[in-house]
């Protein structure tokens, strides 16, 4: 059987940056080039970044993606790698429809091209646009119709793009009908926990209902609350697995592939779903046989909480860098949830553009206090302490507040000083509060909810006692102090807002409370449901009235990594003004 070297390029794209993504494929393509690849692969929407949300709809920007192609498509040829097929994933428009809703001809489409002796020699776009959960691509894109092939060294090659294995029909069968001898998939599948399984098991199914070899290439790095974790995989038509690249690492997965060889009398014409086979003759001549050298390699799945954490951390790596920051600022309470923060910020960043303020009050308990100096001292975290009792008694002479006021007022005046340090010394603050705060309305707005990104927003409580305890004991089997204090998770969480005060004065134990909210905010289940599966009754109505209370405080949250098929954002939409209350109708 005819062999080919292919080389599938798990990379990060920044959004809009056009000029260092190319610079980027060129680079990989060099490399692939190097290792004697004869196709080369990017994930998709490489050149612009993904998602690229309303600049879809801007002409400016397809037509500088569009012309930004061209100029690749040259580059790469005058570079010497212009006999290499190259298939990278960009913005395009179609030049067919018409005028829609104001827009002008020419709708926005999720492209892909392949690239060969400085041309653009084959384009298509999506077939099958994912419209769910933080995927809008009905707003955006106009639909593929072909079936795309190019035949490569005498191998008909068969390209997809993302959502086209996700749906049945379209690209997959098509390609079984086409007689492809290989489908190439590129993709930008945001991370959630546990999506490695499904993908692996989608592309098995995948490759054996096209019936050939079947290549799933990922995307790296993140895009605001994305997280891309890589994970590509290679597939036999039988679905035995041939390769499956590393989670959240950058790089190339070179391997050679034993294929069918494309027969004169291939198909043409209309197959599945009514997509038009458009194939493109690159190369008729097979290689010469050569002796396989690289044969995949099948690299090691990360534990669960291994794997949540590291999206954490290159969740918040790809925020700051990509707009331009190198410090991070945190209050530290001596509590788990800031404690951890901190933790996934030294990592992410480096211990020495990590800056900690301890903001004691008159409530704040002497060991709070020593366990945020504890951390800063495990850590190595730039640390300060800044008491704020002299300006709450300013505001409370001023304006005499009790109760609530007067308990807000603390994690205001934090929140005040924490954006001052910010202006003053350009670290961007970050905001420690959890899924199971956020879901209940448990923080104050404008005081511990300030901030430019929230590293655990979509963490429940009981995970994030989960993954500090991982930390410390990821720490101690690699011979490292582990980085979180004991007694920040061991004891009571508590706001220190009063004398005495701890949160299940005023919430159900986070192990039931966390319980309930999955099956409200996660699983959409209604009241009768939810007392169904066991919980008490006056708990149910309680916890529901708080978080549908609470959505005007989630909207004005900083946006925080994704770790869950339904995080606060994208995938959860409601209605603040809402007078629907599944307690009463
Ligand atoms: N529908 C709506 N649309 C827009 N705004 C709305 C609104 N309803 C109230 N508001 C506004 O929101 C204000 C109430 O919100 P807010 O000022 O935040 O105050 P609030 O939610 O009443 O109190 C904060 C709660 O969070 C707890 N907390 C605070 C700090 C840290 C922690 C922790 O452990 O992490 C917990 C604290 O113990 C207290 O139970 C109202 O005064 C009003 O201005
Ligand atoms: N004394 C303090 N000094 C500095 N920051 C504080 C202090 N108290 C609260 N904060 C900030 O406000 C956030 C909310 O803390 P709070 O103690 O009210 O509740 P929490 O949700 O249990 O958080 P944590 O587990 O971090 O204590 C903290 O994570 C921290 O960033
Ligand atoms: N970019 C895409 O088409 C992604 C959609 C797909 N269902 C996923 O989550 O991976």
């Amino acid at each position: 059987m005819p062999q080919l070297r292919l080389a599938l390029n798990q990379i990060d794209s920044t959004v809009g940056d056009l000029t260092g993504n190319a610079e980027a494929i060129v680079q990989w393509t060099r490399h692939a080039a190097e290792q004697g690849a004869h196709l080369v692969a990017f994930p998709e929407m490489a050149l612009t970044g993904y998602p690229v949300e309303d600049l879809a709809l801007r002409s400016s920007f397809v037509e500088a993606s569009r012309s930004a192609l061209r100029a690749l498509a040259a580059r790469l040829d005058t570079e010497g790698f212009g006999e290499l097929p190259v298939i990278v994933g960009y913005l395009d428009r179609s030049e067919t429809d018409r005028p829609k809703y104001g827009r002008p001809a020419g709708g926005p489409r999720n492209a892909a091209a392949v690239l060969h002796r400085g041309e653009v020699v084959l384009s298509f776009a999506k077939h099958h646009l994912p419209n769910y959960g933080v995927f809008d691509e009905f707003r955006y894109f106009m639909p593929g119709d072909t079936m795309p092939v190019i035949r490569v060294h005498g191998i008909d090659v068969a390209l997809a793009i993302c959502e086209d294995l996700w749906q049945d029909g379209g690209r997959v069968p098509a390609a079984r009908s086409a007689n492809a001898g290989l489908l190439v998939s590129i993709n930008a599948s945001p991370y959630e926990r546990e999506k490695d399984d499904t993908r692996l098991e989608l592309v098995r199914k995948r490759a054996q209902e096209a019936g050939c070899t079947t290549a799933y290439l990922a995307m790296i790095g993140g895009q605001d609350e994305l997280v891309f974790d890589g994970d590509s995989i290679v597939v036999g038509p039988d679905g035995e697995v041939i390769a499956r690249a590393p989670q959240f690492a950058e790089g190339s997965v070179v391997l050679d592939l034993e294929l069918p060889a494309a027969t004169a009398d291939a198909p043409t014409g209309v197959v599945d779903d009514g997509l038009r086979i458009d194939r493109v003759v690159l190369s008729e001549e097979p290689l010469p046989a050569y002796e396989a050298e690289l044969a995949g390699g099948y690299a090691d799945r990360l534990d669960d909480d291994e794997e949540v954490y590291s999206a954490l951390v290159v969740g918040l790596r790809a925020y700051a860098a990509k707009n331009g920051f190198r410090s991070v600022l945190i209050g530290l309470s001596g509590g788990i949830d800031s404690a951890l923060v901190a933790a996934i910020a030294c990592d992410a960043l480096g211990a020495q553009n990590v800056y900690g303020v301890s903001m004691p009050s008159k409530y704040s308990s002497d060991h709070s206090k020593g366990d945020a100096a504890e951390l800063a001292r495990r850590t190595g975290l730039n640390f300060r302490t800044v008491p704020i009792e002299p300006m709450f008694d300013a505001y409370m002479g001023s304006l005499g507040l009790t109760g609530l006021a007067e308990e807000n007022l603390q994690s205001r005046l934090r929140g005040t000083m924490l954006m001052a340090i910010s202006n003053q010394e350009g670290h961007i603050v970050l905001a420690p509060g959890n899924k199971s705060e956020l879901a209940v309305g448990y923080s104050t707005l404008y005081g511990d909810s300030v901030g430019a990104y929230g590293p655990i927003k979509d963490v429940y409580k009981t995970t994030v006692f989960r993954l500090a305890k991982w930390r410390n004991r990821a720490a101690e089997e690699r011979g490292q102090t582990p980085p979180i204090p004991e007694a920040s998770i061991t004891k009571p969480p508590s706001a220190e807002l009063r004398p005495g005060q701890v949160d299940t004065d005023s919430l159900p134990d986070y192990d039931v409370l966390d319980r309930l909210l999955e099956l409200y905010v996660d699983r959409d289940q209604g009241k009768d449901a939810i007392v169904a599966a066991g919980f008490d009754e006056e708990l149910v109505t309680k916890t529901l009235r708080l978080v549908d209370t609470a959505e005007y405080k989630r909207r004005q949250y900083p946006p925080g990594t994704k770790i869950s098929a339904k995080g606060f954002g994208k995938d959860r939409r409601l209605p603040i003004t809402n007078r629907w209350r599944e307690t009463t109708g």
